[in-house]
């Protein structure tokens, strides 16, 4: 049985049984840069319990690094060492995983998140954020898409700034089998400013559809990668953590496949309704994640 969080007395009970709390970012903390009700004082209330508290989104749009600045800009108290995107596990299953060799370059169908992260394991991109293909499209532009040898992977997430020369020159690298295609995460919307936007998973499968090849790998939430990132960072016991996203087949399945509780809040991607029609159910859910601090208080 789903239970709704709606009693003070329930609230305690979570706080009693789990002292390692995995938070979602987008959906659940904030939408864009404003901060959802009461989302903060949650936070704070947690810590001044004494709770562990681990960040985990698949926005790859900004490093570890530049979403602590956002987490601080806001109010949050958060060392980088909690906070997990999925540009990072992206960085690390190229480094740790495949042993993707640091002579090759990588491709970037997305934001500075992903070079930031791939630099600091000692990878050099193309695209990403580079201006130069931040243009209109033209014959002349076209006569300049080609196959880069020195390229052996497409690394593709969130891309604000997609447009037609990106997918032209992310399909030119992957005509090529032996070229590695990877996603950071799978999510097909973003929640921002109240409403829902093409997700990292839109751009993905643009640039699957033109070169016929879907990603062989997803880094974000719900994959073990990212799972694995956490805990070789920290030891924690799952019986007693609890992921908290907005999300049924990312934070939910994440938090599932690894044996943690999971609390869905109704503010981002999924609604109550969702939830019966999914295969992945949460343990609890709530209308969102302030009314932990609203119903204690
Ligand atoms: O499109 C995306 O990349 C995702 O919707 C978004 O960034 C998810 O972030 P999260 O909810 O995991 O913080
Ligand atoms: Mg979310």
């Amino acid at each position: 049985m789903i239970a709704k969080i709606t009693a003070k007395s329930q609230v305690e009970q979570l706080l009693d049984q789990h002292d390692t709390w995995l938070f979602d970012c987008d959906g659940v903390l904030w939408h864009g840069s404003e901060l959802l009700p009461h989302a903060l004082e949650t936070i704070e209330l947690l810590q001044k319990r004494g709770k562990k508290l681990i960040f985990v989104t698949n926005n790859s749009t900004k490093s570890r690094a530049t979403y602590r600045l956002k987490f601080a800009k806001l109010g949050f108290d958060v060392s980088v060492d909690d906070i997990f995107c999925s540009a990072y596990s992206a960085a690390v299953y190229l480094d740790k995983v495949i042993n993707y060799p640091k002579d090759k370059k990588v491709l970037v169908v997305g934001e500075q998140g992903i070079e930031d992260e791939l630099s600091a394991l000692g990878y050099s991109s193309v695209m990403g954020s580079d201006p130069k293909f931040r243009q209109d499209y033209s014959e002349e532009l076209s006569a300049t898409v080609r196959r880069d040898l020195e390229v052996g992977c497409v690394l593709a997430g969130l891309d604000t700034h997609i447009n037609y020369y990106k997918l032209a020159y992310a399909q030119a690298q992957l005509e090529d089998p032996e070229t590695l295609f990877l996603a950071t995460n799978i999510d097909s919307t973003y929640p921002s400013h109240g409403r829902l936007f093409p997700g990292a998973g839109t751009v993905i499968q643009a640039v699957a559809t033109a070169s016929r090849r879907q990603p062989s790998a997803s880094l974000g939430k719900p994959s073990d990668t990212m799972m694995d990132c956490i805990k070789a960072r920290f030891e924690f016991d799952p019986k007693r953590a609890i992921m908290v996203g907005d999300r049924l087949n990312t934070d939910m399945a994440f938090g599932r496949r690894g044996g943690l509780s999971t609390l869905l809040v109704l503010t981002g991607v999924d609604t109550e309704a969702a939830i019966a029609d999914s295969d992945v159910k949460p343990d609890f859910f709530a209308s969102k994640l302030g009314d932990l601090y609203e119903l204690l208080d």
